[in-house]
């Protein structure tokens, strides 16, 4: 596949670039190398502490893709190689960062260091050495609606105006400084602005992506399997272990809030275009996201608790979930962003972009892929030990 002429949407041959993917060890990196490697030409420079997700396409040596990957392992904190890397590609692709809710008000320090102070030299390294950078920021830098300061019984509630989220037009709105929470979405807009102001002002060539809610296989971890007992990870990774351990599902202030989840094959067929596409995609903050895809965090619940009974074959509690106060789950300083509907129409008009999968489908295949990863290991992991006599 990848020996045949790719053109880009102008109808121009697409030449093959090398790509220096910082995070490329995460969730989302690890499906844009699967996609970069199994469908196009390009040379990827994969940067992470970790490599698990992507070991399968690190080794054997006699994949076919074997000659267009490689793996380093370093931390951008600290790693004098950095500049190097970035310097020896074409385009720089800057995934890292801590990204789970649970970490933004237990772990702020942290949280604003890998989000902002350590995508600086990135950034820097970039406009200064002529390099094309894609920035993955986030649907949180718009924090809440401005819907959800009106009166609850306000007519306007209903107006879109007031809810969708648009690239140039809506305002970022964060909650109070003790509210911690937000120190990741400040953290990501102060990185966007600087960004931005590399561009206006020295004339790097950048991309900003904001995903809303990017959800599939390899997502997080499944605690106390390939993750801390103890840690938190983003819902979809809560919500499946709850399924995977027979427990309920835990609603945080009872689910109330809203998201748009879309499925991550198609979301990395958008960075995909945005990377072979340079000439539509340069100086553009793109919003990523499905807005047909939106339900209650007790709606999600509901639906993974069904699909995972027809998957699993097992049947489902009683009582599928219960409600806990965001206190208790995250701690002091929680704060939420009430609901998530993107503005598809400069993605739309730059990149011809569409997603294309239903939530319904979307969570058959992903519990489809936990029930089979991990299933087995819970049930090992739980079993009581046999009784000694
Ligand atoms: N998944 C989503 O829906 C979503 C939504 C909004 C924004 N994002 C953004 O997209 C990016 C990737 O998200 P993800 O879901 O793949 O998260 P992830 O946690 O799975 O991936 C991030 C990767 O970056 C690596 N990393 C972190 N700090 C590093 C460092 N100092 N040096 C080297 N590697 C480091 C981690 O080891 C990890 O493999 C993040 O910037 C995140 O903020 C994701
Ligand atoms: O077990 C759980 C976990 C989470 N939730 C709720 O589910 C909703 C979604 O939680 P997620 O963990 O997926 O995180 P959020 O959607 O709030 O933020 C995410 O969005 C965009 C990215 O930048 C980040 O990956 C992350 O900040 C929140 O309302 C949360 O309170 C539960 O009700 N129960």
């Amino acid at each position: 596949m990848a020996s045949e002429k790719r053109v880009d949407l102008d109808g121009n041959p697409i030449k093959p670039i090398t790509i220096c993917m910082i995070g490329a060890g995460g969730f989302i990196g690890s499906h844009l190398c699967e996609k970069l490697m199994a469908e196009t030409p390009h040379k990827v420079l994969a940067l992470d502490v970790y490599n698990d997700k992507i070991k399968h396409l690190l080794e054997p040596d006699s994949l076919p893709w074997a000659d267009r990957i490689q793996f380093h392992r370093l931390n951008i904190k600290n790693d004098s190689r950095l500049e190097s890397l970035i310097r020896m590609a074409d385009l720089t692709i800057n995934l890292a960062a801590i990204c789970t809710p649970a970490d933004y008000n237990t772990r702020p320090l942290d949280t604003i260091y890998s989000n902002f102070i350590d995508a600086i030299p990135v950034v820097k390294y970039c406009s200064g050495n002529n390099k094309r950078l894609i920035h993955f920021s986030t649907c949180e830098v718009y924090g809440k609606t401005i819907g959800s300061f009106l009166p609850k019984d306000s007519p306007l509630r209903q107006d879109p105006a007031y809810f969708v989220l648009s690239e140039n037009l809506s305002p970022c709105i964060f909650g109070p400084i003790e509210k911690q929470r937000w120190s990741y979405a400040c953290a990501k807009q102060l990185i966007e602005r600087l960004i931005y102001a590399e561009g206006a002002e020295n004339g790097m060539d950048f991309t900003i992506v904001r995903p809303f809610n990017w959800i599939g296989p390899r997502m997080d971890f499944i605690p106390g399997i390939d993750g801390p007992s103890e840690g938190v990870p983003r819902v979809l990774a809560c919500f499946s272990n709850n399924l995977l351990r027979h427990e309920p599902l835990k609603l945080v202030d009872g689910g109330q809030s809203q998201r748009t989840f879309i499925y991550i094959k198609d979301a990395i067929e958008a960075v995909l275009l945005m990377i072979e596409n340079p000439a539509r995609a340069n100086g553009q903050i793109f919003n990523v996201g499905n807005p047909n895809n939106e339900v209650t965090v007790k709606q999600l619940a509901e639906m993974m608790t069904e699909v995972y009974a027809k998957v699993s074959g097992e049947p489902s509690l009683e009582k599928p979930t219960i409600d806990i106060s965001s206190e208790e789950f995250y701690g002091v300083g929680y704060d939420d962003s009430d609901k998530r509907i993107p503005d598809m129409t400069i993605i739309n008009k730059q990149l011809g972009w569409n997603p294309k999968t239903s939530l319904w489908d979307l969570l058959e295949s992903t519990l489809t892929y936990q029930h089979r990863t991990y299933a087995e290991a819970i049930k090992q992991a739980t079993a009581k030990p046999a009784a000694t006599s």
